[in-house]
């Protein structure tokens, strides 16, 4: 089994938390795309989503669903995302496609997150795959020093801006294990907009999919 066929296995397993009638909030990638595809036959069931990048919007739009904001949607009772890492307390690190303010936003008000990923995501310790940090333009380097403090390894992604218009940090070097703490400190940084720690709004349900099949995993609390 390929990893892109882990990811589509682990976004079908999705499918049966989908609540008929009620908008349901949309993360952003190539695991998510899976899931938004295999909503095709679901769709009369789905009113409306809520969608965390411009590239998902377009995506539910072509299959017919219409996307609203999330001022309008009120609260989701399920978000359905992806993760670039997970560790066993579903605190994860996201914002590898760059989505990552809107996708903490969406998650923060939603009751159920449920995150699709295939099994090599699944890691002891965060940190390896480099953590993302959207920074209003004008305090690049200024967070960028303050990152240096941390120990970590900032990079800027380049050619790349948000769908806000913001550049993002990737940071190297960082063996998270106080994911609670670096993200309190990273996100009290001024001019941060986002860090792609995930760690006060973990996922609630983590869905794997892998050569041996789909697991589900809740957070161990
Ligand atoms: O956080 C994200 C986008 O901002 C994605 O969920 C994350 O990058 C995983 O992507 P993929 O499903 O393509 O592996």
């Amino acid at each position: 089994m390929t990893q892109d066929e882990g990811k589509r296995e682990a976004a079908r397993a999705a499918l049966k938390y989908l609540r008929p009638g009620e908008p349901i909030g949309i993360g952003t990638g190539s695991t998510v795309n899976h899931f938004i595809d295999l909503l095709a036959p679901h769709k009369s069931d789905i009113p409306a989503a809520v969608s965390s990048s411009e590239a998902s919007t377009a995506r539910l739009k072509a299959l017919g669903i219409p996307v609203v904001d999330l001022n309008e949607a009120g609260s989701l009772s399920l978000y359905v995302d992806g993760a670039d890492e997970t560790n066993r307390h579903l605190q994860l690190i996201k914002g590898g496609g760059g989505a990552l303010t809107r996708e903490k936003i969406i998650a923060a008000a939603s009751r159920m997150f449920v995150c699709i990923a295939d099994e090599s995501k699944l890691v002891p310790a965060l940190g390896k795959f480099p953590l993302p940090v959207e920074v209003l333009p004008m305090a690049r380097s200024y967070v960028a020093r303050e990152i240096v403090k941390l120990g970590g390894q900032p990079e800027l992604r380049a050619g790349f801006t948000t769908d806000n218009g913001n550049p993002i940090l990737d940071i190297h070097g960082l063996r998270i294990e106080k994911p609670l703490e670096l993200e309190q400190q990273i996100s009290m940084i001024a001019g941060v907009v986002t860090v792609g720690l995930f760690a006060h709004r973990p996922a609630d349900l983590l869905i794997l999919g892998g050569p041996k099949g789909v697991q589900e995993l809740k957070a161990a609390r």
